[in-house]
């Protein structure tokens, strides 16, 4: 089963001086429903533009995007984007008005994903008054309380320091594991695709195109120093810098 299907993704931009920019060339790819699906490739290549394509957020120029009618999507990005007049649990609430999940089941459902993610003391502060580790957890609690069936994820942890990182990411795994949520994640880190995913499609420079897929197989929880993990880091390293053929067990 799949709960996303990329076929023949292209779009280009238009430049403020008139020229065309080609950005996504052809993209196809099939994302398996529950898996944990990165999205790895040079900084710039068009990774957010596909998936604001796959979230609906941008018109792609050709191809189709193919989700369940019936699926509910969360999102993450980089920045937590959390509304800065509302408390923790109505911005969670603000997320959930825009489900059919009853009013009734709101304040247990804020409950349970604040104190999965150690944030149920303080659900009635203010963002201001957070730290911003702690924001970008509240913004992962937002979108897990509508308990969503895809979840896309643009470099959630691009901008918080290396230990709060790691703090998330395991939230992140505990979260996905007890959800049963597919997640397409966005990522220019090797290290965080690897001890993150099932899979890892390595993108190449703009105009972006799926240059391999890679399963990574070694049972979590991984560490970033295992040696698996180097394995799947130098050879990833190496797609990225086309510095070794692509193998046909690459090439999917
Ligand atoms: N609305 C837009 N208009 C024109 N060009 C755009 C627009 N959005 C993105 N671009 C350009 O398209 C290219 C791909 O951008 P995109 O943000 O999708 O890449 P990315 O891989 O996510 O980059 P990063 O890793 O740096 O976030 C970049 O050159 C960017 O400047």
């Amino acid at each position: 089963m799949e709960s996303i299907r990329i076929a023949d993704l292209s779009k280009a931009y238009r430049t403020a001086d008139g020229e065309v920019l080609r950005v996504l060339d052809g993209i196809s790819l099939s994302v398996p429903t529950g898996s944990f699906f990165s999205l790895l490739g040079p900084s710039g290549c068009g990774k957010s533009t596909l998936l604001n394509v796959v979230a609906g957020l941008t018109d792609a120029d050709g191809g189709t995007v193919a989700i369940p009618d019936d699926d509910r999507l969360g999102f993450v990005f980089q920045e937590p984007r959390l509304l800065e007049w509302k408390t923790v649990e109505a911005n969670l609430a603000f997320a959930l008005d825009g489900t059919d999940i009853p009013n009734g089941e709101y304040d247990r459902r804020i409950e349970d994903v604040l104190t999965r993610v150690g944030l149920q003391n303080v659900r009635t502060e203010y963002p201001r008054s957070l730290s911003r580790g702690m924001q970008q957890r509240v913004a992962i609690a937002r979108a897990f309380c509508i308990e969503p069936d895809v979840l896309l994820m643009d470099e959630p942890f691009a901008s918080v320091d290396e230990i709060t990182a790691r703090e998330l990411r395991a939230d992140l795994l505990d979260l996905w594991r007890l959800n049963e949520v597919t997640v397409l994640f966005v990522t220019h880190d090797i290290q965080e695709a690897v001890t993150l995913s099932d899979v890892v499609a390595v993108l190449s420079p703009k105009p972006a195109a799926i240059d391999a897929t890679v399963e990574i197989e070694t049972p979590r929880p991984r560490e970033p120093d295992d040696e698996a993990t180097w394995r799947y880091y130098e050879r990833i390293l190496s797609l990225l810098d086309g510095t070794s053929r692509t193998s046909p067990e690459d090439r999917r």
